[in-house]
């Protein structure tokens, strides 16, 4: 297993918290960087394959929760909480922490921690995996998340039921400049076009991968993700199956895309599925049912689809390059003609 061990011996509350409080106790500073001792490697494992890179730094703690713009009355979400080096920053600031942390003896090491500076009357653990949890109430998040689950952990953030003001999330660097992505950069792709449909993503700072113990192998960035207050009306399931179709190659033109064989039947199975579960939807919208005989022959149904992307100027388009507008429009136009996308259920891991 890939590990790497820290602090010293966990056997009982006070080792845990000598050994992790920021290395504190035989640890020395170097221009705000706190940098734990190489004899504190030993008693805890952290482990890669659960993202486990403590921030050490009490600078960049500080400014990620001034950026976050916790309020006193706010209740915030942290996610991967650690030893609770964020913690318990973010105690000082909010009223309340709901702390979702998997890893059983970073939990007992946070509430030794918390308890010790008498704080536990406004932290809330849930031990748990973060993606199989259904969050409590929450005005925002503010976490330093394990990067293995960045892509899922968003999707459940922006496209779940919880309503909250703001996300202020440390992540892989390049993944947050694919997030940071618009249409027209040559760097837009699935992940930016489906959270930008219902959120506003801002770059807040870069962080070396210095900052972390142990270090991980690349720099991390923080950005804020704003729900849109407005959202489009939209069939959540059909835009994430329709961007995936449509971002799989997205430097294709749509016409190139569309005229693929594998792809046109694909397209015609999803939408003889998809007019089973839509059928009522399309009557209603067209006032009859002439749209519900789907061509099965496929090279019909692809004349249809092209016709589709002639006849609306998207033919010689490149996914990249449109703006929501435009791919909801199209999207709208598709659906108009029976033409769906998804079939089954989403997953969180399918965003
Ligand atoms: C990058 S560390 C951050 C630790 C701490 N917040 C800090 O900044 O020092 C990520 C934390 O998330 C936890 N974690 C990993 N996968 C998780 C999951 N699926 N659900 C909840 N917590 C998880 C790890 O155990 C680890 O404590």
């Amino acid at each position: 297993m890939l590990q790497k061990t820290v602090g010293s011996s966990i056997k009982s509350s006070s080792s845990c918290l000598s050994s992790l409080l920021l290395f504190r106790r035989n640890s020395h500073s170097r221009n705000g960087q706190v940098v734990e001792k190489k004899k504190q490697h030993d008693g805890l494992f952290l482990q890669k394959s659960k993202g486990q890179h403590l921030l050490t730094n009490t600078r960049i703690l500080d400014a990620i929760v001034r950026s976050s713009d916790v309020r006193p009355t706010d209740t915030v979400l942290e996610i991967g909480p650690g030893t609770g080096n964020l913690t318990m920053k973010l105690l000082e600031a909010a009223q309340h922490v709901i702390a979702v942390e998997l890893d059983k003896r970073m939990v007992e090491i946070l509430r030794a921690r918390v308890s010790d500076h008498a704080l536990q009357h406004k932290l809330t653990i849930i031990q748990k995996d973060v993606l199989k949890t259904d969050f409590p109430e929450f005005d925002l998040v503010v976490a330093n998340i394990p990067y293995n689950i960045s892509s899922p952990l968003v999707a459940k953030l922006v496209y779940g039921s919880n309503t909250f003001r703001t996300a202020t999330l440390l992540l892989q660097k390049e993944f947050s400049r694919r997030l940071l992505a618009n249409p027209g950069d040559s760097d837009f792709n699935r992940l930016a076009v489906n959270v930008k449909l219902l959120a506003d993503v801002k770059f807040v700072m870069d962080v070396s991968k210095r900052e972390f113990v142990p270090p991980p192998k690349v720099d991390s960035s923080v950005v804020m993700i704003t729900p849109k207050e407005v959202k489009p009306d939209v069939d959540v399931r059909e835009w994430l199956a329709f961007t995936r179709t449509c971002f799989g190659k997205k430097n294709k033109t749509l016409g190139s895309m569309f005229r693929q064989k594998k792809k046109v039947m694909e397209l015609l199975s999803l939408s003889e599925a998809g007019i089973a579960t839509n059928a009522s939807d399309v009557v209603e919208e067209q006032g009859d049912n002439r749209l519900l005989c789907l061509d099965t022959d496929a090279s019909v149904f692809k004349e249809r689809v092209i016709g589709i992307l002639k006849s609306n100027g998207f033919e010689d388009k490149r996914p990249s390059k449109l703006s929501h507008g435009q791919l909801l429009r199209l999207l709208s136009l598709f659906n108009q003609a029976a033409i769906f996308f998804h079939s089954l259920p989403m997953d969180l891991h399918d965003y």
